[in-house]
């Protein structure tokens, strides 16, 4: 068969369930035969910073591989920022670039689109993907998609595969199955043992889960090991909203400085804290007053298991997950969630709007309809978040990068047909926010509530006295209508809950529900955030 069709056959087999992307001549051959064959959905965006954030969606919501095809240069290196992104929180993205032929460079003439040199694409993807390969050869093309798919999948992070523009129609034969990456079944027991006798020696063991847990679907079968192990359980920011309906739920979530002090001082003074799944970095572990401290805790991430000083290389987060749970005996053991209660009650009023009346609208409408999957942006509209029903949320909270929430939903929806609540802020919807255009042909009718402050309200927090914070008010929701969608703009508690209500009711249509919010009014948690930063950042007097 073609090497194109071999290739989208093995996205297929592997999870896949849409490509989205953008042409351009070094990849129209290939986007011919995605549009012709219909292996798998194409659904084109308007700029690539989207593709790479839509196909981000895809693989979070289903757990599976998300696709991304672009073209060379102009189109790929568009798109570095959505998978540095994706790289950092563990999402499998596949990036397939369309390439200058094998033979394009011989003329000595520089080709259009390219850096540095040819190779300066393939290099700049090697800093942001864990597996690559250049599909330059019919012989070894097969093997090189299983290897590359194959690294995505037990690694959760993005890879890249350059074809050819004159590679696609080559005569291959069908993608084989994912090389086995060897485990020590001795190793994965010894890790397993030794994690057990340290909780069991620990006198406030914690469970702390995180987003490789989600990322590798082993959200049931943690909260088995949470009921089995008995334990306190909390989330880190990129892990909220896991193991919510298990027997024995999270606590809340661990937020630093910024969180609930009685999540932090049970995190921060445990002897024998469990990570699993973990992302450490600053925001994903929040600013927090005083260091975790590291001997005394178990790392169990990135296909490796570190306590203390030592650390057990290539165990899988499954593998370990079960070795853990073949030792430690059934249980009936039930536990609630003692996080604090999500804000509810919105006040419809004539007065202004604050973010927690929009968690509260949200609330209560889940309440009564049940809870939306929500994809949220960076700025207050995530801290926000923090407070908000939902029935899983995506958000780039390590990377913390903007433009995410408007195409990760529509990327959501476009694979899963979930309708997605989607929550922004102005700037970073005056980024992407402008790919609800494509709602109407993907035929998708997402929610999006935008946190209209006109302003960079996260950086005047730390910078108040710059005045290129202010943003101008672009009046979002009259563009609604021009894009196929309907936008209303509200700017007080009745109107938002009214308009909330509304949206919900109305499917087919994008709903954009432009907030006004005004500026430096914060979110209970972004205000925390900012204390805490501020007093862990700057000397204390004395
Ligand atoms: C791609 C990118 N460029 C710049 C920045 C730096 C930044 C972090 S937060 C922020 C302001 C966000 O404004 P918005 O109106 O969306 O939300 P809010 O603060 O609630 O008012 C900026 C510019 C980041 N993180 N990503
Ligand atoms: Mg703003």
């Amino acid at each position: 068969m073609r090497l194109a069709e071999a290739l989208l056959h093995a996205l297929k087999e592997r999870g896949a369930g849409a490509v989205f992307g953008i042409p351009g001549d070094f990849a129209l051959p290939f986007f011919k035969v995605m549009e012709e064959t219909r292996i798998l959905p194409l659904h084109t965006l308007s700029h690539e910073p989207a593709v790479g954030f839509a196909a981000d969606g895809a693989a979070r919501i289903g757990s599976t591989l998300g696709v991304a095809a672009v073209t060379y240069g102009a189109g790929a290196l568009n798109m570095v920022n959505p998978i540095a992104a994706a790289f950092v929180e563990k999402s499998p993205v596949v990036v397939v670039s369309g390439a200058p032929g094998r033979h394009e460079g011989a003329s000595g003439l520089m080709i259009h689109h390219q850096g540095k040199t040819l190779d300066s694409q393939f290099r700049i993807y090697q800093e942001i993907t864990c597996a690559q390969a250049r599909l330059d050869d019919p012989a070894t093309a097969p093997a090189e998609i299983a290897r590359v798919l194959g690294a995505c999948k037990a690694w959760s992070q993005p890879v890249y595969l350059e074809l050819p523009r004159d590679m696609v129609s080559a005569e291959v034969s069908a993608v084989g199955a994912d090389p086995v990456l060897a485990v020590d079944d001795a190793a994965v027991a010894a890790a397993a043992e030794e994690v057990l006798a340290r909780l069991k020696a620990a006198k406030a063991p914690v469970l702390m889960v995180c987003a490789e847990v989600r990322r590798h679907g082993l959200e049931s079968k943690v909260a088995e090991l949470a009921q089995r192990l008995g334990v306190p359980v909390v989330t880190t920011f990129m892990g909220r909203g896991l193991l919510s309906a298990a027997p024995t739920p999270p606590l809340g979530t661990y937020l630093g400085v910024a969180g609930d002090p009685e999540i932090t001082r049970l995190v921060e003074e445990s002897d024998g804290l469990f990570m699993l799944g973990a992302i450490l970095c600053d925001t994903n572990f929040s600013i927090s007053k005083e260091k975790i401290d590291m001997r005394r805790s178990i790392h169990a991430a990135d296909r490796r298991v570190t306590l203390g000083y030592h650390s057990y290389a290539d165990i899988p987060l499954d593998r370990l997950v079960d070795a853990l749970l073949a030792r430690l005996p059934v249980s009936t053991r039930t536990g609630t969630n003692r996080g604090q209660e999500a804000p509810t009650g919105l006040n419809p009023d004539d007065g202004p709007i604050h973010p927690m009346d929009i968690a509260r609208a949200v609330n209560d409408l889940a309440r009564m309809s049940g809870p939306m999957p929500i994809a949220s942006d960076i700025g207050d509209c995530l801290f926000t978040a923090m407070d908000m029903l939902d029935d899983g949320l995506m958000a780039p909270g390590v990377y913390a990068g903007m433009g995410f929430g408007v195409p990760a939903g529509m990327g959501a929806q476009a694979v899963t047909g979930r309708r997605m609540l989607i929550v922004v802020g102005d700037g970073a919807f005056q980024m992407t926010g402008w790919e609800l255009g494509n709602c109407r042909k993907l035929g998708l009718d997402p929610i999006v509530v935008v946190f209209n402050n006109t302003s960079w309200e996260m950086l005047r927090t730390f910078q108040p006295e710059s005045g290129f914070n202010d943003l101008d008010d672009w009046r979002f929701a009259e563009m609604a209508a021009a894009m196929g969608g309907d936008g209303v703009r509200v700017t007080t508690r009745g109107a938002l809950r009214d308009a909330l209500a509304k949206a919900h009711a109305t499917r087919g249509r994008f709903q954009l529900i432009e907030a006004m919010i005004p500026r430096g009014v914060l979110s209970d948690t972004l205000a925390r955030f900012v204390a805490g930063t501020k007093r862990t950042h700057t000397p204390q007097p004395g």
